[in-house]
């Protein structure tokens, strides 16, 4: 039986076991869906030296697979005749091929499901409309976009219009209007005002506009939208390819000095956090993502750097690019949601007191 399902029971051994060739399970990186080789390709390949019990992902890169023989002796056989050398079967690709060992089951790290309704995740003033734009529409943003110039940054490609977004702050400045938000973003703003969930369309006037261009196993690092510097909504529309979106909650708040959480860097390090919620959420191209309330003040929100996202046993590969928009509302004094965990505003303002007392 194929298992397409990620399976986090297989590691790669550690060295005393690289030689030894006591294991049926094989660590075999260079191949997998994202390379264009199928769990089944890969199978009937290594089933010419024994029977395969199974072909589970190693990880989500889509390109290192574990494949499960029913006997040690099989796998000694295949790890010979193709670690290193160019297998014609698979395309020419050259394998790299180590044993793997079975993790015991307390080592084993849950991976969050990914859900394909936003109304799954239970997380307040979190929605997701499914085919905000048609596939026309989309083509003739992207064509837009790709008019005006891009700016690199060092793994991909934003533009800015409204306001110019910095990374070393995570802010805007707000004294330095770039003027409206273009044209061919005229209708999307339309629709947002009447996007439903919303309590009136007034709040809906967004004012800055990032457009985000992701090459495929780049995302982005965990963080909230600086409260000091956006509004309460924040809308953002998915084009071209999907990806996931993961949210997380952390217990006791998280804000950090933007130099040290800036998400264009590596920001902080929220494996090493015990006490967390995560939910995790499917973006197709053309869905329009709102985050609002708790949703935008207290969950952040994370794409996960991988090539191919597993999406309830699929393997989904994220395309040539993904491109979003994302429009927020600058906001023009302090903070003062119902999250002062969260929130930079409300952190500074205690600093200060603390500070004098
Ligand atoms: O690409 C996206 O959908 C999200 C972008 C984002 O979170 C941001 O620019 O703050
Ligand atoms: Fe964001």
């Amino acid at each position: 039986m194929i298992d397409m399902v990620k399976d986090s029971r297989f590691v790669r051994p550690s060295k005393g076991l690289l030689d030894s060739g006591s294991s049926p399970n094989l660590y075999v990186a260079n191949c997998g869906p994202a390379v264009g080789i199928s769990f089944e390709d890969i199978a009937s390949v290594f089933s010419t030296f024994g029977e395969v019990r199974g072909v589970h992902a190693a990880d989500e890169s889509g390109a290192r697979v574990v494949v499960c023989f029913f006997d040690d002796i099989s796998a000694q056989k295949a790890l010979k005749a193709f670690d290193g050398n160019p297998c014609p079967q698979l395309g020419g690709r050259v394998l790299h091929i180590r044993y793997s060992i079975l993790q015991p089951s307390s080592q084993i790290k849950d991976s969050v499901s990914v859900s394909l309704v936003a109304s799954e995740l239970q997380i307040p003033g979190l929605f997701l409309l499914h085919d905000f734009i048609t596939s026309k529409d989309e083509e003739e943003l992207l064509a837009a976009v790709d008019d005006r110039p891009w700016k690199s940054l060092s793994k991909r490609r934003v533009q800015h219009y409204g306001y110019e977004f910095m990374y070393d702050t995570r802010n805007v400045n707000t004294k330095h209007h770039l003027g409206e938000l273009p044209q061919f973003v005229s209708t999307i703003l339309q629709k947002i005002s009447s996007f439903p969930n919303l309590e009136d369309a007034g709040n809906a006037i967004v004012d800055q506009l990032t457009v985000n261009e992701y090459p495929p196993g780049v995302g982005l690092s965990p963080h909230i939208d600086t409260h000091s510097a956006f509004e309460g909504l924040i809308f953002s529309l998915s084009l071209a390819g999907p990806c996931i979106m993961e949210f997380r909650r952390y217990s006791q708040g998280s804000w950090l000095p933007p130099s040290a959480s800036s998400m264009d860097n590596k920001g902080e390090n929220p494996d090493n956090c015990s006490n967390i919620l995560r939910r995790s959420l499917f973006l197709p191209p053309r869905s329009m993502l709102l985050l609002s309330g708790e949703a935008r003040y207290a969950w952040h929100h994370y794409i996960p750097h991988h090539k191919v996202d597993m999406v309830r046993g699929d393997t989904i590969r994220r395309g040539a690019r993904r491109v979003s928009l994302t429009f927020r509302k600058v906001r023009n004094g302090p903070c003062c949601c119902e999250f002062p965990q969260y929130c930079d505003s409300q952190r500074s303002v205690e600093g200060l007191a603390l500070g004098s007392a």
